[in-house]
């Protein structure tokens, strides 16, 4: 079954949203504060270790209840159920969409074209597992004999980007296994990672859904040739395994069947770091840890199936973002974790959010005639308070920001910890209260400036009233991070949803794809 369609200007509530929108778009936060001595309290949601404050939005109650009667309006619920269920939600490629089920504890069925699925995702999960523990315990060696020291991860898109921003984010959790990703056709990408490494002691995982991609296969055909400088055809088998849908095609490049990870069409690329594509995962901190960050998204897909909209996490943070991006015409979004960990948080968000949602026909294949995906951007703080923070502060464009914080610190540094912390507080505060004009007077008075106070006066005030999210978890693990990204991932779909488009289609990233293809036949 198909997702219903439905125009989101035509609905009552987007009118209402209108109407509603004239009268809140000059109030300040702070007056909403002052009418609701309970409003952190009312707008804060717990789940598991994570806390979400969005009291500091600039909406009320009212505002929240026509969002998400839009939501309900668009037939969230419906398609809610058709995704967990395995419908071809994804229409234009005639898919459904399943991600979830790589991450589904449970053995109850999940039927697509009449199969059921869950056997396999598990029979996946287990070959992983295997894999996992042979390659970590040494077990599983090189051409040569000797145990691997180095993973190298060669893809591009979903089959990068995902991988490598958890890689990363759960360095902490990390075995002695380097790892590596080589994602750019650019030659001095690979060379600068093959410079390091010894042939003998590395494996090589080639991830490609398709096993078409360019730059994927372009780089897997140089790391081969400069391997078997030093090894033979034969030897491939032993420091080559692949990730793909297309089986022939891996096998045609030469690597041993034993040695594919299968996935599926019903994952999406930039949904499939749950599949074996988070296989330099699972190398990276070992299975047991890569199955707690496959639970912690199946936690928050519970959530967020279960809970009623005005507590559900994806739910609310996806309505919020369409009230500035369809409302108040805000353009875009800064994410900012602050954990340098997750320095890769944002170009992962960009891929799940931009490629998903970055479409301007709607499901009917009609030109929208409204904003729908948002530019997502941001980075780590508090680095960005020394970059960019000055135009999400006093810039003409409003800016929604996330702010992600963890209570505690890995390496359990005090000092720095808490540093860290009154950064991620004071910047909430600062876009929330701003600093206005009396204020910086009385300043400028007490530190003596009174000559300097009629010309520096105006550059100094902060309107304040810019909103943002503070999502604040206890602790970076990979549980954590899991519902985190399942977070991100449900609020995108939501979004698709209400914006009446397809979200797990990319068309648009195939004409340049082709007038490349064209360039190099000339
Ligand atoms: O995994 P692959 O088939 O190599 O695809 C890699 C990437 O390239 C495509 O062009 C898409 O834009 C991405 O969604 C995809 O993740």
């Amino acid at each position: 079954m198909s997702l219903i369609n439905i125009n989101p200007t035509t609905t009552a509530s987007w009118k209402e949203l209108s109407e509603h929108y004239k009268d809140i778009k000059d109030i300040h936060m702070k007056s909403l504060f002052l009418e609701d001595s309970d409003r952190k309290k009312n707008m804060s949601l717990k789940f598991e270790d994570l806390h979400l404050d969005f009291s500091k939005n600039r909406i009320s109650e009212e505002t929240l209840t026509l969002l998400l009667q839009l939501a309900k309006e668009s037939k969230l619920e419906d398609a809610i159920e058709k995704y967990f269920r395995g419908d071809k939600i994804n229409a234009t490629e005639n898919r459904a969409v399943l991600h979830t089920a790589l991450r589904n504890n449970n053995t109850e069925p999940i039927l697509v074209d009449g199969q059921d699925i869950v056997p396999e995702v598990h029979e996946t999960l287990q070959k992983i597992k295997k894999f996992t523990q042979e390659v970590v315990q040494g077990e599983f060696k090189g051409y040569s004999g000797k145990p691997f020291t180095d993973v190298v991860n060669v893809g591009i898109g979903g089959s990068d980007l995902g991988p490598n921003m958890v890689v990363e984010g759960l360095h902490y959790y990390k075995n002695h296994l380097k790892t590596h990703f080589v994602s750019n056709i650019d030659g001095d990408h690979v060379a600068e990672v093959l410079k390091e490494l010894d042939p003998e002691t590395t494996l090589f995982v080639i991830v490609s859904k398709t096993f078409t991609t360019q730059e994927t296969l372009t780089n897997a055909e140089t790391i081969k040739k400069w391997f078997l400088q030093s090894a033979t055809e034969n030897d491939i088998q032993y420091n080559f395994v692949a990730v793909s849908t297309n089986l022939e095609k891996v096998k045609g490049f030469g690597i041993a069947e034993d040695n594919i990870f299968t996935m599926w069409n019903w994952v999406g690329g930039r949904y499939s770091l749950w599949s074996a594509v988070g296989l330099s995962i699972s190398l990276a901190i070992g299975f047991d840890n890569f199955k707690n960050f496959l639970d912690g998204a199946y936690a928050m897909d519970q959530h967020f199936r279960k809970t009623e909209f005005r507590h559900n996490i994806p739910v609310i943070l996806a309505v919020i973002s369409i009230w500035y991006n369809n409302f108040f015409g805000s353009e875009s979004e800064v994410v900012i974790p602050y954990t340098q960990y997750l320095q890769k948080l944002a170009p992962f968000l960009q891929q799940l959010s931009m490629e998903s949602n970055g479409k301007s026909v709607d499901r009917n294949g009609e030109k929208v005639t409204y904003q729908t995906g948002n530019i997502i951007w941001g980075n780590t703080g508090t680095n960005v308070q020394h970059a960019f923070m000055q135009l999400v502060h006093q810039g003409t464009k409003l800016i929604p920001v996330d702010f992600i914080g963890f209570k505690e610190s890995l390496y359990g540094n005090e000092d720095h910890h808490q540093k860290l912390m009154a950064n991620y507080y004071a910047q909430a505060e600062a876009l929330f209260a701003g600093k206005s004009a009396e204020e910086v007077h009385l300043d400028m008075k007490v530190s003596g400036d009174l000559q300097k106070i009629n010309t520096l006066l105006p550059f100094k005030v902060f309107e304040g009233n810019r909103p943002s999210n503070a999502i604040l978890i206890k602790k970076l693990d990979p549980r954590s991070l899991g519902s985190l990204i399942a977070i991100y991932e449900h609020k995108t779909f939501v979004q698709g949803i209400i914006w009446n488009i397809y979200s797990f289609d990319q068309f648009g990233v195939e004409l340049g794809k082709e007038l490349a293809n064209k360039l190099l036949v000339n």
